[in-house]
């Protein structure tokens, strides 16, 4: 998969940074010899032309060695680049092929997308660590053969030595891999305070309660633990790297005695003991880069694990091989005995809902804070699929659908729906993708919404920018740009965006008017009104004024259906709709005015 990736984004800075690798290997063994050749030939008074040839070869050797590493890193760089371009680009991809939204409420899953994000940066660790390998393989055959020949006793030390020295730091790299895994939730857990400490939204609360202290201390609690992890396995990498140069250093020492003597006895040259020095610390070197690039390459594989069992992981809900087309809806959608919790471990949050939404008619969702409104709107749109039963769009599964096609049959605004960091224009066009360009088609579901007049007025127009977080590339640094909304003005831009869905079948409104004034309030449901007619629509609402008008009233209760019929059918049933009504109707009762005050 490394190896695709690479192919994929930076197949010829690759392929350069090969070649620069072999060349890298080979240059510190030529320049070895060419240095015993100039010694002996200075030292046994050859011809000029002898000593100036190679020590010509010197200095174009030299000018390699001080370029090639530059070169090197400008490549490696470039690989890094451009891979992590294409390795982002599978991830997200992945993220984005998920169906639901269990996988994005699953700690494990988010541990592991944290470590594959940081992975996504390997490849070019992976392909350093491979050219690494080669690179030392070069260094140390070539070393070890010049070695060998002048003393094979002196190379079987040094190679002896080099198999603790490996096994020591695989050992290293395995370890360092579970402590990054063992970090990750901790690491999470700090950027999640981290960017509450950065949040305009959180600082209004921060700022009132004085909870700077309290949460930069359990963001620091969380970077302690984790430096504390890290601290443990970078000691135990200087306890363990530290001996290992004592033992480098001590094989390298007795094998400079040996040549040191041996010259002294004459069976070695000036030449030949240059070329030991040079052999001596060239095999230790390889080895080293030998031993590194296996050690982090192993390393490098596990982490990468990660990435590839997200890249190439499961969706979160099954699919079915040969999805159904997904028609008009014309009868109405069913939800037949829906069984539902979040994780086997979690309580029952439905048990046993039935329910039709005839085609073509209003219905209202009614319930006390967690009876599980919001959670039916989820499994309508597909986000989970029931625990048990199952909710049926003309009689038709909706398992046994084209998901991304009845996702664009729907319209909706969520409790929870999201102000984009966008321009205006485009927090309403991301309702409609295909829309977006069309602007008479904006302006016609922001004049439904109620919110044209206040979009129309900002400083651009639509092409505002609704953030402050960063400025558009057309405005750079003009502070007119990026106008913050209220609450209610967000709302509309929402449901705006919902309206820009003009050919939708299923509209979902949860809690579409929770924001607004009662004038914006008394507007948008009429829009709302004229444009559900003859739509099928779900309301999900505590303002039981704004969905009396619905064809039917649902009343959900400990995870069922307790009742359900007209307004008028329900107030006079005198159940536990009519009982909430009249409560809302009598906190809505203005007192008198006294008549003294007239
Ligand atoms: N993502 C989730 N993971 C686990 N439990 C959840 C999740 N979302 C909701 N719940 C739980 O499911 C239950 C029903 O929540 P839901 O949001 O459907 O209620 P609701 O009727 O829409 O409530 P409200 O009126 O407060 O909006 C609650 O007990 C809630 O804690």
């Amino acid at each position: 998969m490394g190896a695709r990736l690479v192919r994929r984004g930076a197949l010829l800075a690759t392929t350069a940074y090969g070649l620069v690798t072999l060349a890298s290997g080979v240059l510190p063994i030529v320049t070895a010899w060419l240095l015993k050749v100039v010694l002996d030939a200075v030292g046994s008074g050859a011809a000029w032309g002898t000593v100036l040839g190679a020590g010509a070869g010197l200095a174009v050797a030299g000018l390699g060695t001080a370029l090639l590493p530059q070169l090197g890193a400008y490549l490696t760089g470039e690989i890094g680049r451009n891979v992590a371009l294409v390795a982002d680009d599978e991830l997200y991809r992945s993220v984005g092929r998920q169906v639901g939204l269990a996988r994005l409420e699953d700690p494990v899953f988010l541990d592991r997308l944290r470590l594959a994000q940081d992975a996504a940066a390997m490849p070019v660790q992976l392909v350093e660590a491979a050219f690494g390998l080669v690179r030392g393989v070069l260094l140390v055959g070539g070393f070890v053969g010049s070695l060998a020949l002048l003393s094979p006793a002196l190379t079987g030390l040094v190679l002896l030595a080099a198999v603790p020295v490996f096994l020591a730091e695989l050992a290293l790299a395995r370890r360092r891999a579970r402590v990054q895994w063992q970090v990750g939730p901790w690491e999470r857990t700090e950027i999640v305070y981290r960017g509450l400490l950065q949040d305009v939204q959180a600082a209004k609360e921060i700022r009132l309660f004085g909870l700077e202290d309290f949460l930069r201390g359990r963001m620091l609690r969380e970077r302690r633990r984790a430096n504390q992890a890290l601290r443990r396995v970078d000691r135990r990498e200087l306890l363990i790297q530290g001996g290992l140069g004592v033992l480098a250093a001590v094989v390298g020492g007795a094998g400079l005695l040996w040549a040191v003597r041996a010259a002294y006895a004459g069976e070695l040259t000036v030449g030949d003991v240059s070329i030991v020095i040079a052999a001596l610390a060239g095999v230790q070197t390889g080895l080293n880069a030998l031993v590194r690039a296996v050690a982090s390459g192993h390393e490098q594989l596990l982490l990468f694990d990660h990435f590839a069992v997200i890249a190439t992981g499961p969706v979160d809900l099954p699919l079915a091989v040969d999805p159904a087309p997904v028609r008009p809806l014309r009868r109405g959608i069913e939800l037949r005995d829906v069984w539902f919790r979040y994780s086997d471990e979690l309580p029952w949050v439905l048990r046993g809902v039935d329910l039709f939404l005839p085609a073509g008619q209003a219905v209202g969702l009614v319930g006390l804070n967690g009876a599980g409104k919001s959670t039916i709107v989820k499994l309508l749109c597909r986000f989970y699929d029931p625990s048990r039963g199952a909710i049926l769009w003309d009689g038709v599964d909706l398992r046994d659908l084209d998901v991304a096609e009845l996702r664009r049959r729907i319209g909706a605004v969520f409790q929870d729906y999201m102000a984009y960091d966008l321009s205006a224009a485009e927090n309403i066009g991301v309702g409609n993708l295909a829309a977006s360009d069309d602007r008479d088609r904006l302006v016609r579901a922001a004049r439904k919404a109620g919110v044209h007049p206040v979009v129309e007025a900002l400083p651009y127009g639509y092409d505002t920018l609704l953030t402050r977080i960063f400025f558009g590339e057309s405005d750079q640094g003009d502070l007119q740009t990026g106008v913050r909304l209220s609450g209610g003005q967000w709302q509309r831009i929402a449901l705006a965006r919902a309206y820009l869905r003009e050919e939708h079948d299923l509209m979902i409104l949860d809690e579409p008017s929770s924001g607004l004034d009662p004038d914006a309030e008394y507007e948008v449901h009429n829009a709302l009104r004229a444009h559900r007619s003859g739509r099928t629509s779900v309301l999900v609402s505590h303002r039981l004024g704004s969905i009396r008008d619905a064809d039917r009233i649902v009343v959900l209760a400990d995870g069922r259906v307790a009742e359900q019929g007209t307004h008028t059918e329900l107030l006079a049933a005198g159940g536990a709709y009519a009982e909430l009504f009249r409560r809302q109707a009598d906190g809505y009762q203005l007192d008198p005015v006294p008549e003294e005050a007239l």
